[in-house]
């Protein structure tokens, strides 16, 4: 199974590029199958009531390993269910990458790593780059905020990114980094899409979207 995972700091588009891709792969007739983190599985119901402040104060460590967990699930169990088995191409709205970034700033890097070593990198990683103050202004125009969504975490989750991006690079991962905001202007999602899709389909070895 090969995994393409995206990431970024919340409000950076990371799902709804992840459904776009997704399209793409189907329409280009790849086997593929959509997967988001956290899961509709168990694990993934409590962290989802740690995110909407429902648990009381959020502990790093115990959402390090409720991640942790909750990825182990959908890789040996969920996405079966869910997929019809394995798909060729995985594509997954956020995976390990983002402990590492989120979870990583306060519970170091390389325990959050250990802890998800039984989950196997990505083959191509893409981080959607968009700058704090943008994300921020899309979350608070969708109404609702979760626990993450401050300007100054996702500041500090936005530089914690540019470490695992090197992380994974050093471990043969494609990086694929793509602008969200150009020349200080935003990118439309056509555009932003269009480059994610060519350059993940060249990445894969796949004939062009
Ligand atoms: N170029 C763009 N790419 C993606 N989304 C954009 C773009 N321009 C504007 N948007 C808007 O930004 C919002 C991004 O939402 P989305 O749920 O995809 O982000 P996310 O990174 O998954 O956030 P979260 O992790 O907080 O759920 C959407 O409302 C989308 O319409
Ligand atoms: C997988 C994963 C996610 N997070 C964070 C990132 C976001 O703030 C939320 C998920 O919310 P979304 O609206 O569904 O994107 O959780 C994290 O901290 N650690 C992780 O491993």
């Amino acid at each position: 199974m090969r995994i393409v995972a995206l990431e970024g700091i919340d409000g950076s588009g990371v799902s709804t590029h992840s459904k776009l891709l997704h399209g793409k792969l189907v329409e280009a007739g790849v086997p593929s199958c959509l997967w988001k983190e956290p899961t509709e599985g168990p694990v993934g119901g409590l962290i989802r009531g740690f995110l909407r402040g429902a648990g009381g104060a959020v502990d790093s460590d115990v959402m390090a390993l409720l991640f942790a967990a909750d990825r182990l699930w959908g890789l040996r169990l969920g996405v079966a269910e869910r997929c019809g088995g394995r798909p060729e191409v995985l594509v997954v709205d956020r995976y390990k990458y983002s402990s590492l970034a989120y979870q990583g700033i306060s519970s170091g890097l390389e325990w959050v790593d250990a802890i998800n070593s039984k989950a196997p990198e990505a083959e191509v990683l893409v981080y959607i780059d968009v700058p704090p103050e943008v994300a921020m202004r899309r979350i608070t125009a969708r109404g609702r905020r979760e626990v993450f969504e401050t300007p100054d975490f996702l500041s500090r989750v936005k530089t914690m990114y540019e470490e695992v991006l090197r992380l994974a690079s050093g471990r043969g991962v494609r990086v694929v980094r793509v602008e969200g905001v150009r020349g200080g202007v935003e990118r439309s999602i056509e555009d932003v899409q269009s480059e994610i899709a060519a350059r993940v389909f060249e990445a894969l070895g796949l004939p062009g979207p």
